[in-house]
C-alpha cells in the first residue's frame, strides 16, 4: 500500500541559522491528493524537494508504502524513489518532440511498449493528434500537459506538483487544474502538491494540509470532498506526529 508518511522533518539549508522544516508530519494513504497550503517561505517547496529526495533530513524519515526514503542513515537517490515531479517550470527538452518527450523516463523499456505508453498517456491527457510537435510549437498549456504525461509514464507510486499551473493564464489554468484532478482521480494517483491559491487547492486535492512555520498546523477534507462533489470515502487521517 503506497502510503506517504511524512514522520517529523527537518530540513535546515546550509548556512541558515534555523531549520525551514521543523517537525513537519502528515499520512497521506493510497490514491488520494492532498494540497499543502501555507504563506510564502513557510517550508512547501522544500518539503516537496525532500520527499523527491534533493534535500538531506537533518531529522525524522520519510516512508513510501513502508520503504523508509529518507530517514537515520538512510537516503535513496531521487531515481530510486518511485515519485513522480511536476513543476512550475515546464521543462520539457526542446529537440524531443511531444511523444519523445512523454517517453523519456521509458528509455529502458522495449520499443513496444514504449509507444504503447505514450499513446496511452497521450490519449490521457488529451493530445494524442499532437505526438509529433515540438515544444515549441506546443501551447503552455500543452506544454505542461505533455509534462504531466512525462511524469506518469512510468506509473509513479507518488506524483509531486509543486505550482504546476503558476506559470500559465488564468483561463488555462483553471481549466487545467479540473482536468489534472480528473486524471489523477482516474488513475487512483497518489499525489502531493503545492499551491499559493486556496481555490485551486479546494478543487484539487481531497486534502488540504496548512503549514505555518515548518510544520502542519491543520489537516481537513477539501471543500469537493467534504460535500461529496468528489468521490472518495473520507476516512479519518491523524495527523503521524500532532
Ligand atoms: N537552497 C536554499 N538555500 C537556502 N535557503 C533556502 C533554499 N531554498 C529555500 N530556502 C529558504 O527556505 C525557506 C522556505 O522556502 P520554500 O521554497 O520551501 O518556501 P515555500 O513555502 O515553498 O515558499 P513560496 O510559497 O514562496 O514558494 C525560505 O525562507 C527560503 O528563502
Amino acid at each position: 500500500m503506497t502510503t506517504l508518511v511524512l514522520d517529523d522533518l527537518h530540513v535546515r539549508y546550509a548556512n541558515a541559522a534555523a531549520p525551514v522544516l521543523r517537525g513537519l508530519s502528515l499520512t497521506l494513504p493510497l490514491g488520494r491528493v492532498a494540497c499543502l497550503l501555507g504563506p510564502s517561505g513557510c517550508g512547501k517547496s522544500t518539503a516537496l524537494r525532500a520527499i523527491a529526495g534533493f534535500e538531506p533530513l537533518a531529522a525524522g524519515h520519510i516512508a513510501l508504502g513502508g520503504e523508509v526514503l529518507s530517514g537515520p542513515g538512510v537516503h535513496l537517490a531521487p531515481e530510486r524513489r518511485g515519485v513522480g515531479l511536476l513543476f512550475q517550470e515546464i521543462a520539457l527538452f526542446p529537440h524531443l518532440d511531444a511523444a519523445a518527450n512523454a517517453g523519456f523516463g521509458l528509455r529502458r523499456w522495449t520499443r513496444d511498449a514504449r509507444e504503447r505508453r505514450v499513446r496511452e498517456l497521450l490519449a490521457l491527457v488529451g493530445l494524442d493528434a499532437l505526438a509529433a510537435r515540438m515544444p515549441h510549437e506546443l501551447s503552455g498549456g500543452q506544454q505542461q500537459r505533455i509534462a504531466l504525461a512525462r511524469a506518469l509514464a512510468p506509473s509513479p507510486r507518488l506524483l509531486l506538483l509543486d505550482e504546476p499551473f503558476s506559470n500559465l493564464d488564468a483561463a488555462t489554468r483553471d481549466g487545467l487544474a479540473t482536468e489534472v484532478r480528473g486524471i489523477l482521480r482516474g488513475a487512483g494517483q497518489t499525489a502531493l502538491m503545492v499551491t499559493h491559491d486556496p481555490d485551486e487547492a479546494e478543487t484539487m486535492a481531497d486534502w488540504i494540509g496548512v503549514m505555518a512555520g515548518g510544520r502542519l498546523v491543520e489537516w481537513r477534507p477539501s471543500r469537493a470532498a467534504a460535500s461529496g462533489e468528489v468521490h472518495c470515502p473520507i476516512d479519518p487521517l491523524p495527523l503521524a506526529n500532532p
